[in-house]
């Protein structure tokens, strides 16, 4: 019988890099079912791969080399100026049904594939950090020599930490500057938001609280898909009310040019990792 290109099976999976990104992925992995024992954390640095270690029973060890011939898939989860270092150590032991993810932000593809034996199976992804809550949004570009039985593998690496979504290669910069680089905006809008509760005399912990569940509120709503953000902005603006007032102070300040900016630079930043 033809095996399910979506079910991971019995393959062991690799994150080279145990730090935020990784170790989100490779949580939701081992929280989502796959059993630890088939998975393999490899850092450079004792205290992150002791974390993993001690929480979640994975495989570890301090060298990509030392992991790579046990693995099928083989997660580069290193800042991209170590990416030719692991893909080195791991491109001799690369079998015929290997498959490599990089979550490297700006690496191209064309680099990848030209760092690894002919025909590896490449595909490049950008996640972001809510992968660890199983909200994370990754987006997976394949590569030349993978199959979509292949690609399909890589998206069932990634699902059990949220959405996933293949496009081509071409966008994954915008990808980065948007959903990549994003959370980090939000968290930026929850301190912010904070901050001007207490500005305006509220105990700080009650200013986090409310600043908090603010944001999950209006996110849960914009998850339910019922109505466009435009549509529930303007269900919260009265004629002439406080939250108007409000918004008109962010376009004095052009708050929403900063955050068209922000996505544009950190895709531009993007482009430049990967040069
Ligand atoms: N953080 C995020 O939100 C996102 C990150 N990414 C991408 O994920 C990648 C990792 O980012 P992030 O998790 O933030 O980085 P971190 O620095 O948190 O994690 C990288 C880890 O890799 C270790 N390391 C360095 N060289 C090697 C090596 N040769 N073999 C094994 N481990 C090694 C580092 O150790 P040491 O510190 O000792 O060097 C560090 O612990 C980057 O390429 C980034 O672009 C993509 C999407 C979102
Ligand atoms: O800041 C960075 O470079 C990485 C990539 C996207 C989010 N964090």
């Amino acid at each position: 019988m033809a095996e399910d290109p979506q079910d991971l099976g019995t393959r062991t999976v690799a994150f080279y890099g145990a730090g935020a990104m990784g170790s989100a992925l490779l949580v939701a992995l081992v929280t989502g079912g796959h059993p630890a024992s088939q998975v393999i954390a490899v850092d450079a640095h004792g205290p992150a791969l002791e974390r993993v270690r001690q929480r979640y029973a994975v495989r570890t060890a301090s060298r990509a080399a030392e992991a790579a011939p046990d693995a099928a898939i083989h997660v580069v989860a290193v800042k991209p100026a170590d990416v030719a270092g692991v893909l080195a150590e791991i491109g001799e032991h690369l079998g015929e049904d290997d498959l490599v993810v990089s979550i490297a932000a700006g690496v191209p593809l064309a680099a990848l594939e030209d760092a690894l034996p002919e025909g590896a199976a490449v595909v490049r992804v950008m996640p972001n950090t809510p992968a660890l809550v199983g909200e994370g949004m990754a987006v997976l570009a394949p590569g030349s020599a993978c199959s979509p039985a292949r690609s399909a593998l890589a998206a069932a690496v990634l699902a059990p930490s949220g959405h996933v979504l293949t496009l081509p290669e071409k966008h994954l910069d915008a990808v980065t500057g948007l959903s990549g680089s994003g959370p980090a905006y939000v968290f930026y809008v929850a301190e912010a938001l904070a901050e001007g509760g207490v500005l305006m005399g509220l105990p700080r912990d009650v200013a986090v609280t409310l600043a908090h569940q603010t944001l999950l509120g209006a996110a849960t709503m914009l998850a339910q898909g019922e109505d466009s953000a435009t549509v529930l902005r303007e269900r919260v603006s009265s004629p002439g009310g406080t939250t108007m007032a409000g918004l008109a102070e962010l376009d004095d300040r052009a708050v929403r040019a900063a955050f068209v900016a922000a996505v544009r630079r950190a895709a531009e930043r993007s482009a430049e990792l990967g040069r």
